[in-house]
């Protein structure tokens, strides 16, 4: 395997491992993970249900430790990175938008009030997220499902992220607002050359978007290659089965 230098990747994995203890017993849930993901570049991780691909992107902004292994993001091992400023550099969007109580604006400003990030013009955020600016006194819990996932990919936005994990963002919207969120997203990419780590479900999706795509089993990468090419030539048994939807 040729390693790329680490500075032109966003992230590097090298013989990443995670287990969890159960009760009697401890599961791996990430198994020798080696891959890099180039800055600017679009990844989705695909795979069936539990092969461990929310507990990878948790790992890119410390969201839970590696047992052993090295993760590099930007170039600089992630324990070298103080923790507030690797989680602004990394953001992360959950499928449930999670918002604290009060309006559009108070939730914008939260990475302000923690941590006391400008964050700019919050019109202009909601303008970039094709939301109106009207909305900002609205309370959170009056807003549509795909207005908060909006909302909420506005309030990490804020913190001028480089990389931007997002976890099953779309799962809970409509067709047309999934679309919509996608194009957002694809455009952001293009524009501001923000790295996007995107686990999906929805095969039609992770083949939309994608450039590159990481197809996890068992807590391992099977595979890592072009989008078009995973989903045209799957080179394992397993990734083809799982294509299929012989695998869930
Ligand atoms: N904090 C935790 N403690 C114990 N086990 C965990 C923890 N987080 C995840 N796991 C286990 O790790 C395995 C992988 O979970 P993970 O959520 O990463 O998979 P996934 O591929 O994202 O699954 P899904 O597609 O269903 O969301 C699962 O068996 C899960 O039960």
């Amino acid at each position: 395997m040729t390693l790329s230098h680490p500075s032109a990747c966003a992230v590097q994995f090298q013989h990443i491992t995670k287990s969890f203890a159960h009760a009697n017993h401890t599961v791996t849930v990430l198994d020798r993970i080696d891959g890099d993901i180039k800055q600017g570049s679009i990844t989705t991780l695909v795979g069936p249900s539990g092969s461990g691909k929310s507990t990878l992107l948790s790992l890119c902004n410390l969201l839970i430790t590696p047992d052993t292994g090295q993760l590099y993001i930007q170039g600089k091992d992630i324990h070298s990175w103080p923790i507030t400023e690797l989680r602004r550099n990394v953001g992360i969007v959950f499928q449930d938008a999670p918002m604290v109580q009060g309006t559009a604006l108070y939730n914008l400003q939260t990475a302000q009030r923690l941590h006391g990030i400008d964050i700019g013009n919050p019109e202009t955020l909601m303008e970039q997220v094709g939301l109106s600016s009207s909305l900002l006194t609205q309370h959170v819990q009056d807003l549509s499902g795909g207005q908060k996932q909006r909302l909420a990919l506005a309030r990490t936005l804020a913190n001028q992220p480089q990389i931007l994990l997002l976890d099953e963002i779309t799962s809970a919207l409509d067709p047309s607002s999934v679309r919509e969120v996608e194009q957002l997203l694809l455009e952001i990419n293009r524009e501001s050359r923000i790295t996007l780590i995107w686990v999906t479900h929805q095969m039609e999706q992770a083949q939309r978007v994608g450039q590159e795509t990481w197809f996890l089993m068992n807590g391992q990468l099977l595979e890592q290659r072009s989008t078009a090419d995973f989903f045209a030539h799957p080179q394992t048994e397993e990734a083809r089965q799982f294509i299929k939807g012989e695998l869930q």
